[in-house]
């Protein structure tokens, strides 16, 4: 199980707004997080990550990742979580393969990967000479090149056509499970993960 009880004060522009969030995710399961905007989804997402440190609580996901009272806090590195950003924070100078052989050097997986996201034929391009659904679709590839056992997804395919994204979803379940992955994906659409995702979390709602 991976349980997560973490408090953070969240500064808003208009004041200071306190963060608690309290949930256990079942391993392999999907978990799909709504609430407002501003209410912290990204946040929750980047401390379960290692990139922003709760100001209290626990996260343990198969070992402690961060305990503030026992000062642990695993840098991002150690947490082994694939990360697809809101913004797919591209590498400007790296091209489609390089993105993934940065991450992996199977390369058996890369060219799965990539058939999987239609970027077979676009291996030598750099992410300026994507489109923005082939852009998202290498942040995507590249949080999965890792194998991460915890896959934290941040709007992930709101650049994509329905017909795209239909399909995406079918083969990206089929990998979650062969990695027994548990995903945890912040979606606006409310009816993107229907039939998909197991779990929901709201966060912000009494806001
Ligand atoms: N490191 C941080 N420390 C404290 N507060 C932060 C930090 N990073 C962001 N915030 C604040 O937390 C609030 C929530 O931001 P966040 O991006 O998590 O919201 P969100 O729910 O993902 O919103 P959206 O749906 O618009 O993407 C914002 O007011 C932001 O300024």
């Amino acid at each position: 199980m991976i349980t997560v009880n973490i408090q953070k004060k969240l500064k808003a522009y208009n004041g200071v707004q306190l963060l608690h969030l309290q949930k256990a995710f079942v391993p392999g399961s999907i978990t799909r997080i709504t609430g407002p905007s501003g209410a912290g989804k990204t946040t929750f997402l980047k401390m379960i990550a290692g990139l922003i440190k709760p100001d209290s609580g626990i996260i343990k996901a198969y070992e402690v990742w961060f305990d503030a009272d026992k000062k642990i806090n695993l840098p991002p590195q150690q947490r082994k979580t694939g990360f697809v950003f809101q913004d797919y924070a591209l590498f400007p100078n790296m091209t489609v393969k390089q993105h993934l052989e940065y991450a992996t050097d199977d390369a058996a997986w890369i060219e799965r990967l990539l058939a999987i996201g239609g970027l077979d034929t676009f291996t030598a391009h750099k992410p300026e000479y994507l489109s923005g659904g082939q852009q998202q679709r290498l942040a995507i590839l590249r949080a999965l090149a890792i194998k991460p056992r915890l896959l934290l997804m941040d709007e992930p395919f709101s650049a994509l056509d329905i017909k795209m994204k239909g399909g995406l979803l079918t083969d990206l379940q089929k990998l979650f499970k062969e990695l027994q992955a548990t995903v945890i994906i912040v979606s606006h659409n409310p009816q993107e993960l229907d039939g998909i995702a197991d779990d929901e979390l709201v966060i912000g709602s009494e806001v």
